[in-house]
């Protein structure tokens, strides 16, 4: 588990993370959302200990990070595939990685086979393609069998085999009960992805829930109604026109936005009105997550 407690980042006038205060759960892949500058790298980068928080803590399972012995077999991470020796082995940089904290070396060879890298194991990690890269970097944050593992963009640059196998492997981590927090701005990838979605904006929370509940609370998610008969069609229309956000007509059909679809079939019942269709359109996670971020954009393009 994850903890946040009012964490917060300032960096000269900037307050790159404020109070940030959330829990990311064991079980479940949890997808870190934001816009570009929102706070996600420096919230990690506080996770890991790599910067310091100006208030507030980020606990690994109730601690700081740099207070577990092995850390390394309590989270592990990918934030920078780039961040390697270059003129070291794929293999070498992990043995270096498990040396330091106490884990095996047959370890290694283990991960290098689960990320598909046993090929090029001896391969200079500065020659490697970035989608290897991202591989190896998996491979580090596997490496100690950890119970929390946090990826930053990690099908940045990843063919679509490689982007597949991304999420499959996110899936199977949850599924074995280990707490998965990854960031991405691949919005079609993490609605495949994720269970849970936690969306900030200008370093501050803006939204902690699953993603369907996300989707759903979005204004582009509609419930179209069909009547055959114009009387009916009008009774229900001015009923549902006292409690929904937003009430539509297009030739036979109603379109409701802010009411879910049971309750419109229950108001239908209860008014003795005929239906010929009833369903929910859903928007999709890339239109729920715009609407959710408009407001904090940092680099936006002004339209009008
Ligand atoms: N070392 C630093 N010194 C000064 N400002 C920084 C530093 N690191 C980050 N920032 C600023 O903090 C804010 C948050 O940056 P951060 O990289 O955490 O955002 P992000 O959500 O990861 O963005 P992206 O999606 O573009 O990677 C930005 O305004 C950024 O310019």
């Amino acid at each position: 588990m994850i903890t946040l407690e009012g964490l917060s980042k300032r960096y000269g006038d900037t307050l790159a993370v404020d109070t940030l205060d959330l829990t990311v759960s064991p079980g479940r892949v949890t997808g870190f959302l934001g816009p570009n500058g929102a706070g996600k790298s420096t919230t990690m980068r506080m996770i890991l200990g790599l910067d310091t928080p100006s208030s507030g803590a980020a606990l690994v399972d109730g601690r700081p990070y740099a207070a577990w012995p092995a850390p390394l077999t309590k989270i592990g991470a990918l934030l920078d595939a780039k961040a390697l020796h270059p003129r070291r082995s794929a293999r070498n940089h992990l043995v270096a990685m498990a040396q330091s904290n106490g884990i095996s070396v047959s370890r290694v060879d283990e991960v290098l086979s689960i990320v598909g890298l046993d090929s090029v194991t001896r391969k200079r990690a500065g020659q490697f393609s970035l989608g290897m890269g991202q591989r190896l970097g998996i491979a580090g944050a596997l490496l100690g069998d950890p119970e929390v593992l946090m990826f930053d963009e990690p099908v940045n640059g990843l063919d679509p085999d490689g982007v597949r196998w991304v999420r499959q492997l996110m899936r199977s981590l949850a599924v074995e009960g280990r707490t998965v927090f990854v960031s991405s701005h691949l919005m079609s990838e993490m609605q495949l992805t994720a269970d849970q979605l936690v969306v900030i904006g200008r370093g501050r929370l803006i939204a902690d829930a699953p993603v369907a509940e996300v989707i759903a609370g979005s204004s582009r998610t509609t419930v179209v109604v069909r009547l055959p008969d114009r009387r009916d069609f009008a009774v229900l229309r001015d009923r549902l026109v006292a409690e929904a956000d937003r009430v539509e007509s297009a030739g036979d059909r109603l379109v409701v936005t802010g009411v879910v679809a049971e309750r419109v079939g229950d108001l239908a019942h209860e008014l003795g009105v005929r239906l010929h269709e009833l369903h929910t359109e859903r928007a999709s996670l890339e239109e729920a997550y715009m609407e959710l971020t408009a407001d904090s954009v940092q680099y936006g393009v002004v339209t009008s």
